[in-house]
């Protein structure tokens, strides 16, 4: 307890002159501030113990049909960073792209540093080539909910679903109380009608790479899983709903009415059930979608990485990559703090290359930079060294 408290202190004190004097190498910094960067820095001290790690990114550009990426893992690690990063490397080789933040807690806006808040796209400012962000938000869905609705309550909406039946039991409900109600899983909602958006609106078929800043693992695993949820509730209704009907009938037939004849599952849940399909199969179909994982060199995130790869492998949705982010870079005067945290890392790398959910990825070495990584020069500066 006495040694780590001192540690912390000592590591406190001297991190922010240290970790500056030994990953420094005025790298981002001189980037940003104009000067020349020595581009063979990152290749030439970079752990020594790491395979070689490119993204092979080539193969990520290559295709020209549209593919989405989803940009994953434990809070704070760098997805975001990684996603706007990837995203301004696309635009850039020519490829139309949006970025979209499915994290309720955004940071597109801080790590573009400007404005794309507001819940609809926004042309991202100083990257010449075509790219759009979106920092979604379930306000914006409410209201877009609302007017397609026409103020029409749940009852007339169940009724227009062929669902009159159990609108009783909903009263006068109203739909608007219950969009503003806090609902569980409104912002994966939100996410997946924004999908349904891209995949089926004429306006978006131009753009040919999708990146997703997702919400850190929970939540991503349940926007994932969604689709799938819907698609057996909506499976449940449709059975109910024929029970109903038979039952009726026989009910009907005893006391000499007519039959009712039975009626196929209306239209509109049929196609509500076909689009949550669309989006379940995108999601899993390795020629359009790839989950990047993004994960730091220490114990406690590579296990959440181990395990959301884990739950992605079981949900069938296709991971080739890992992203070991913020990798202290080899020193010749190294401090004492570095040489402990690098001997960690270099043991952290070591349980990537044992565990059996990560070992099989391709490992992407991402250093920990000198400065925070803010704005369109830091992201293709961040881009030029973890996407090549
Ligand atoms: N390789 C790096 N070198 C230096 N700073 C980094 C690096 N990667 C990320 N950062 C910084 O770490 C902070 C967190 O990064 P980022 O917002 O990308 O993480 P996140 O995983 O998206 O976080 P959250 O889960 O909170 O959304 C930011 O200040 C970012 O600039």
């Amino acid at each position: 307890m006495a040694t780590s408290l001192l540690l912390s202190r000592v590591s406190r004190a001297t991190s922010s002159i240290t970790l500056r004097r030994v990953v420094g190498f005025n790298s981002l910094n001189t980037q940003i501030h104009g000067g020349s960067i020595s581009g063979t820095f990152f290749r030439e001290r970079s752990l020594a113990t790491l395979a070689q790690g490119a993204s092979r990114f080539d193969e990520m550009v290559s295709v020209n049909q549209r593919k989405y990426y989803l940009l994953g893992g434990k809070g704070g690690v760098g997805k975001t960073s990684c996603a706007a990063s990837l995203a301004v490397k696309f635009a850039s080789h020519g490829h139309p792209t949006i970025v979209v933040s499915t994290d309720p807690a955004h940071s597109l806006s801080d790590s573009f540093s400007q404005d794309l808040s507001g819940g609809v796209l926004k042309p991202v400012q100083g990257v010449d080539s075509t790219l759009l962000a979106l920092e979604i938000t379930p306000e914006t869905m409410k209201d877009e909910i609302k007017s397609q609705s026409g103020g029409k309550s749940v009852k007339n909406m169940m009724d227009s679903m062929g669902l009159g039946m159990f609108a009783g039991e909903l009263g006068d409900l109203n739909l608007e109380d219950m969009l503003n109600a806090a609902s569980p899983g409104i912002d994966e909602i939100a996410a997946i009608s924004k999908v349904l958006q891209f995949m089926e609106s004429p306006e978006y078929s131009r753009f040919t790479r999708i990146v997703f800043d997702t919400a850190p693992t929970g939540h991503t695993l349940r926007l994932l899983s969604l689709p799938d949820f819907y698609d057996s509730s909506i499976s449940k209704i449709t059975k109910l709903k024929k029970k109903i009907t038979a039952a009726a009938s026989t009910f009907k037939s005893m006391f000499g009415k007519k039959e009712i004849q039975q009626q196929e599952p209306s239209n509109e849940l049929d196609q509500l059930k076909e689009r949550m399909e669309k989006v379940r199969n995108v999601f899993r179909d390795v020629n359009t979608t790839e989950f990047v994982i993004v994960t730091i060199p220490t114990v406690m995130a590579v296990n959440e990485s181990s395990r959301l790869h884990a739950s992605l492998r079981k949900e069938n949705v296709p991971v080739h990559r890992l992203i070991v982010n913020q990798l202290l870079p080899q020193s010749e005067s190294d401090c004492k703090f570095c040489s402990m945290r690098r001997k960690e890392q270099t043991r952290v790398l070591g349980l990537i290359q044992n565990d059996t959910e990560l070992s099989g990825l391709k490992l992407i070495q991402s250093p920990l930079l000198d400065a925070e990584i803010r704005g369109v020069p830091a992201l293709k500066f961040m881009g030029d060294h973890v996407w090549r």
